[in-house]
């Protein structure tokens, strides 16, 4: 949809007022051009945003025109924020997501996490595209997020870092149940009853900043420490969901194995990635859908 905003309209950006006021004003911004109150809010992996065309009764807003927003620049991120109905459910999803790596500051890569629990968001579904550092893992697999190493967080960036802000949530959140268990259970059951019980997982996912891809020596390291898969997403925005008391679920697309071996001719490319989320996509894309239907809310 091709919004005409009239600059009077706009709300102030972010930075001439407080965080929290500028979250809200953007929200209000967005349910004031006839977008729907949502329920659940996905966030779309690299090459993975066919998930927002699943959405019935569209009302499409372009990053660049919604106040205050970051914009876009990845390809597979096309830069839109979807509001419309899931399986009865009314949703926001957003294609395109924002990273480190990009140039922006981690609070900026998290900004929509705020914005969607001010629009209404009780359950957050978030995707990506990452390598798989589990060698029984193949390129393909879909794996359920159960837990996180914020690799960042170790050198001092988490995007909650800085004055807390109450009205979101507490000081020190609690982290270790950060991936909501009954969803994952839901889409282990899900899963089974759609016939992907081969290629369904569920592991702990790694973030690191990108947008490099990691050398064989830290693929060894990280998968010692225990990740099973590696990206440079998802955490940063699980951290803030929960600060702010949403329901958490991920799951990330193997798009590639992980190399692991000096004498393998593989090497990590973003093309790969791409290629692994269209073969992948429908998939993908019914389980969300399934899981969606099935969500309960009060
Ligand atoms: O995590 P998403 O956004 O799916 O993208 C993943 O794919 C890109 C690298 O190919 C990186 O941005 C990595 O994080
Ligand atoms: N860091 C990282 N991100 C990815 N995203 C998709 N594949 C990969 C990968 O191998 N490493």
């Amino acid at each position: 949809m091709g919004l005409k905003i009239l600059e009077e309209h706009k709300p102030q950006s972010l930075s001439q007022k407080s965080h929290f006021t500028g979250c809200k004003s953007t929200a209000e911004w967005l349910l004031a051009q006839k977008a729907a109150r949502p329920q659940v809010g996905i966030v779309c992996g690299s090459g993975l945003g066919g998930l927002g065309e699943m959405l019935k009764d569209q009302v499409v807003f372009k990053y660049e025109d919604i106040p205050s927003f970051p914009q876009s620049t990845v390809l597979g991120h096309t830069g839109q924020l979807v509001f419309g109905m899931l399986e009865g459910k009314p949703c926001v999803c957003m294609q395109g997501r924002f990273h480190l790596y990009e140039g922006h500051p981690v609070q900026k890569t998290t900004l929509p996490m705020r914005i969607f629990k001010l629009l209404g968001v009780k359950t957050v579904i978030l995707t990506n595209a990452a390598g798989g550092l589990n060698e029984d893992y193949k390129v393909g697999d879909i794996m359920i997020i159960k837990d996180h190493i914020n690799m960042p967080g170790f050198a001092g960036v988490n995007p909650l870092a800085g004055k807390n802000d109450e009205r979101f949530g507490v000081r020190f959140p609690c982290m270790s149940d950060a991936y909501d268990r009954d969803l994952r259970q839901l889409a282990q059951d899900v899963g089974e009853e759609l016939g992907y019980k081969d290629f369904l997982r569920e592991g702990v996912y790694c973030v690191l900043g990108g947008p490099s891809y990691e050398t064989i020596a830290e693929c060894r390291m990280l998968h010692r420490l225990g990740a099973d898969a590696v990206g440079m997403s998802t955490v940063h925005e699980v951290i803030v969901a929960r600060h702010c008391g949403m329901r958490v679920f991920a799951l990330s697309l193997i798009t590639n194995k992980a190399v692991m071996d000096y004498n393998s001719e593989e090497k990590a490319n973003h093309e790969e990635v791409l290629q692994t989320g269209k073969q992948r996509a429908e998939q993908l894309e019914k389980l969300v859908s399934s899981m969606v239907s099935r969500i309960k809310h009060n």
